[in-house]
């Protein structure tokens, strides 16, 4: 993703991304199909290692796939143990936006450069247990932050509510960085996201669970923009 890529998501406005995590794997494409059809614009790919968390999903050749099914941006979110290995397959297979764990990797600053340098946007992602600032020293070297709003690793957990004031304190130290939050999104946890001053909202089993991804997707985004959005 180029910088005018992302600032045109910046400029859009607050989006709710869907998840495929916990989606028909056997219809995939049948599946982004009904996402896109329902509103969606960016899809959300969470790429797990079974080492980084205790849990395997998929990675580059289902990251291809979907890149020539769909022209949707892909946000790639990394949950493996070493995000640098694959960064640059990732981005061939088809990856805009990439975003690797803090917790993974000893140096993110050299990590976000060299995944800035493939010319792709970066993320970095936090789990709820460890502490905002270790941030500190990469929130000037990436484009987005995600603030995981449960333990990276499966979909459908409880909402962490430390992700709010996470999303707060970040929003009022750097206004013009994209934040993402993840985990537990639904119709009750949207508008408190949005009004800590969250842009990007990551929805798995809130819409992949309903009958109508249509009506779960208006839901969502009629809960996202009752709330005030917080001051960039
Ligand atoms: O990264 C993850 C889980 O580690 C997420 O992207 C989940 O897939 C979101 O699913 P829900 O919590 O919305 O069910
Ligand atoms: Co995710």
């Amino acid at each position: 993703m180029n910088r005018a890529q992302l600032d045109s998501i910046r400029d859009a406005g607050p989006a709710i991304l869907p998840s495929v995590l916990n989606c028909d794997f056997g219809n995939l494409m049948a599946e982004v199909d009904r996402l896109r059809e329902a509103g969606t614009e960016i899809l959300h790919l969470d790429v797990m290692d079974g080492h980084f968390v205790p849990n395997l999903t998929f990675g580059m050749p289902i990251v291809e796939g979907l890149r020539r099914h769909t022209d949707m941006p892909l946000d790639v979110h990394l949950m493996i143990s070493d995000p640098l290995a694959y960064a640059k397959p990732m981005v061939d297979a088809g990856a805009d936006l990439l975003t690797f764990h803090v917790e993974a990797v000893k140096d993110p600053v050299d990590v976000a450069g060299k995944i800035s340098d493939l010319g792709v946007g970066v993320g970095v992602a936090i789990n709820p247990g460890t502490p905002l600032s270790d941030l500190d020293v990469c929130l000037d070297c990436v484009d987005m932050v995600l603030v995981m709003s449960v333990e990276a690793g499966f979909g459908g957990q409880s909402f962490n509510p430390v992700a709010i004031d996470r999303i707060r304190e970040l929003r009022s130290r750097r206004p013009e960085l994209l934040l993402e939050i993840d985990g537990g999104i639904n119709t009750s946890t949207i508008g408190l996201a949005r009004e800590a001053g969250c842009d990007l909202f990551v929805v798995g089993s809130a819409i992949i669970s309903s009958d109508d991804y249509t009506a779960a997707v208006s839901d969502l985004t009629e809960a996202m923009m009752s709330a005030n959005g917080g001051a960039r």
